[in-house]
């Protein structure tokens, strides 16, 4: 029936203003106007259909992209959009693409590291597109260890140019996105050699392909790495690798800028700033072939990554909440056995396991989202002071951004799948849009830094502040509590030894100490004003259910250490059932206050009015494969079988 909302009955119940829910989940009342607009700008245009997408074959989807992406900056050009709107516009037409990376890394680098005359020369072609770039740092390898990349950067003063090789084939770029097909820039990250001495890892900007007819430049070797997992969208992205054959390239091409912290912030106003970036000190060589250092910490020449792993967390709650609003819905319109004296069988989402599987992830998408807010808050609070010279909150904020990308991704990529499984059968189908999302997302756990390697990162920062303890050195921020931690102020003598050795349980407390930080997040976010009929009350009940879920999942750490007795853990469980039920009646709304067009969610299970049923009866006969009653191969491989005729059969 079309037309007819079969949720109806469902908003019905709601006890909160959604309106004034959904203005809280985008950030501000002119961050929801903006969206709003976009979103339903996208799902009306037939241009950005991507309905079509999971029966496109490879060549088919990458070249439809590149028409959407061509569309897109079309779009943005012909009715103005600032670059607010844009982003939102890119998030709507939910494609990934070259120009992700072009947007999201090769700007923010140049930004970042480049000197003045560089971003003057670089960045106006960048804005407009008339090159487009690549970040290639990762090669064949070495990801993870960036330290121990093979390209090399030699600088000959004979022609003040640098000669960027790579050695060996393990030093063959591989993995970046837009770098197969697309990129006519690079920015490479190579060793730098200087008089014969090797120093550091450091970024050039390279142009792979000609402006004029797209050819690889001469010594460039470069194409994509072939199908990635799932067959669905992150197909369309052009993965690529890179050789390079003695290339030459200007000595004003190395990036220059030893800090590349870029104070790109979006408030919570959400109004997209894009400040000029910091200066902090120049690391260079001269054309008579002096490397000079800079007197400012190495970890800077990390900065782009700590930006990029920022958008990470942000993007997390975008992706579980889109699931979790498919499997939301889909629950509340599936039924299954229950029926009494003939009436209607029960709504799945009423069992108490749904509900206990399901509502977490509902909190865990409305804690990520304010976590996400309060990173941005902290990226532009370290950006401001590393202006001031100020370094001290740097590996906090490294900390806070690896732990949070990490224990983020991990959770939404988990959940994706979590969700996909709570819809039954009919999750499998493309068509719930379930199977696309897990493929385009889970690769977050990978890139921009493992998510097992940055969570080590967070264990050697946690192990330093623990070691410290007791001098006068006070941990403040994030890690202010741990000085009310008896266990760890006792503790402190021993942290030196064996992190190798310990680094699997490293790991878990490095996970524990960012739940820590998730909760207090939230927590902090329900002590601020938050307007709107019982708006502040739905959300202290899903803070709870995400802390004591926690709490009951690991109740065996909780009782190991000390923390609860088995009393606290059987009220706190009792606690979380009660929860569930008062969430039950609010969660269609809960799940509408995310503001999705259903062009978005890209789901029939999910689909705003759950007029599921008729929607999947129609889209199967669209398949390809129903195009013809008896399919091709019948008379060359099922008749022959049929009619016993195998063994004469050319097969
Ligand atoms: C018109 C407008 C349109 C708008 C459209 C907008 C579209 C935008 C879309 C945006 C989307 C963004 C696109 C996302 C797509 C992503 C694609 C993926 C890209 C990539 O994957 S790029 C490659 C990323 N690679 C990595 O992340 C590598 C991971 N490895 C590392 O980070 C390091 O090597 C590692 C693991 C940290 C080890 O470093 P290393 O120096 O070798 O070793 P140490 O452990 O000794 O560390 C030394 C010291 O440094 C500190 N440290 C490390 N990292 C940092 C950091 N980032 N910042 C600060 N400090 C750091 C570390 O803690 C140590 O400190 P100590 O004090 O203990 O010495
Ligand atoms: C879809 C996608 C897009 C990408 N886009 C880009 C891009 O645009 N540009 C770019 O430069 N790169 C890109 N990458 C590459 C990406 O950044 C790397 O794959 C990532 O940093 C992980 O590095 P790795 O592949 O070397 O993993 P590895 O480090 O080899 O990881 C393999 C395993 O070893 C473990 N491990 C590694 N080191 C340690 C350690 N010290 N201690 C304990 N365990 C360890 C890891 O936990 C993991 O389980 C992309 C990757 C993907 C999947």
């Amino acid at each position: 029936m079309e037309g007819v909302d079969h949720l109806a009955h469902e908003r019905n119940k709601s006890e909160f203003d959604v309106d004034a829910m959904k203005i809280v989940w985008a950030g501000s009342p002119h961050a929801f106007v903006v969206s709003d607009r976009i979103s339903k700008l996208v799902a009306s245009d037939p241009g950005f259909r991507k309905d079509n997408r999971s029966t496109l074959s490879r060549k088919e989807l990458f070249k439809n992209t590149l028409r959407k992406a061509a569309y897109a900056w079309k779009t943005i050009i012909d009715l103005h959009l600032s670059e607010e709107e844009a982003a939102k516009l890119r998030f709507y037409v939910d494609e990934p693409a070259f120009t992700d990376v072009h947007w999201g890394m090769f700007i923010p680098a140049i930004k970042g590291q480049g000197t003045e005359e560089q971003q003057q020369k670089w960045l106006p072609l960048a804005y407009k597109m008339q090159i487009i770039g690549c970040y290639a740092q990762t090669e064949l390898g070495h990801g993870s260890n960036v330290q121990g990349l093979e390209t090399t950067a030699t600088f000959d003063p004979q022609t003040d140019e640098f000669i960027i090789h790579s050695p060996t084939l393990t030093s063959s770029k591989w993995w970046p996105g837009g770098l197969g097909k697309v990129a006519t820039h690079a920015i490479a990250y190579a060793l730098l050699i200087v008089g014969g001495r090797e120093q550091g890892v450091h970024g050039f900007i390279v142009q792979l392909r000609s402006l004029e007819d797209h050819s690889p430049l001469p010594g460039m070797t470069v194409g994509d790495i072939g199908m990635k997992f799932g067959n669905g969208a992150y197909n369309a992205m052009d993965n690529g690798v890179l050789r390079f054959d003695h290339v030459r390239i200007p000595r004003n091409q190395m990036l220059m800028r030893c800090a590349q912290y870029t104070c790109l912030c979006m408030p919570s106003d959400a109004k997209l700033i894009l400040e000029p970036c910091i200066l902090i000190r120049v690391s260079q060589v001269t054309c008579e072939g002096k490397y000079k250092q800079s007197d400012v910490p190495r970890q800077l020449v990390y900065g782009a990554m700590l930006y990029v792993r920022q958008t990470i967390v942000a993007d997390a709650s975008c992706a579980l909440s889109r699931a979790v609003c498919i499997a939301t819905r889909y629950s509340a319109v599936r039924r299954q056995f229950g029926s009494q004296n003939g009436g209607p069988e029960t709504q799945v989402i009423d069992y108490k396991t749904q509900q206990s599987r399901l509502f977490p992830l509902l909190a865990s998408a409305y804690a990520f989202r304010f976590v996400g807010e309060w990173l941005k808050w902290l990226y532009a609070d370290v950006t401001q002071r590393l202006q001031a010279n100020d370094f001290s909150t740097l590996p906090e904020a490294h900390a806070c951004t690896a732990g949070l990308k990490s224990l983020t991704t991990t959770a939404t990529a988990d959940g994706i799948e979590e969700c996909r499984k709570l819809c039954g059968g009919h999750g499998y189908l493309c068509s719930s849009g379930l199977p696309e999302l897990f493929a385009v997302y889970v690769p977050a756990c990978t890139y921009e830094g493992e998510n097992t390697v940055l969570l080590l990162q967070v264990a050697r920062f946690l192990m330093k502040t623990v070691s410290q303890l007791g001098s006068s050195k006070k941990p403040v921020g994030t890690i202010a509590y741990m000085t009310r931690v008896e266990h760890l102020m006792q503790c402190r003598c021993g942290v030196q030894r064996g992190f190798a050795e310990l680094s699997a349980d490293l790991v878990e407390a490095a996970v524990a100490h960012c739940q820590l930080l998730v909760v207090s997040k939230f927590i902090e976010k329900l002590q601020q004003e938050i307007p709107g009929k019982g708006v502040k009350q739905q959300l202290e009940v899903l803070c709870n259910i995400y802390a004591l879920f926690l709490l009951h999942k690991h109740q065996g750490d909780f009782l190991s250490t000390g923390c609860i007795t088995p009393k606290h853990a059987a009220l706190a469980n009792d606690e979380l059932r009660s929860l569930y039920s008062q969430v039950r009646p609010n969660a269609i709304a809960l799940v509408d206050a995310f503001n999705y067009t259903d062009h978005y969610l890209g789901s029939i299970l999910g689909c705003y009015d759950g007029n599921v049923y008729p929607k999947l009866y129609e889209a199967a006969w669209k398949d390809p494969l129903n195009e013809s009653v008896v399919p091709d191969g019948y008379h060359q491989y099922i008749r022959p079988l049929l009619k016993q005729e195998i063994r004469t059969a050319r097969l």
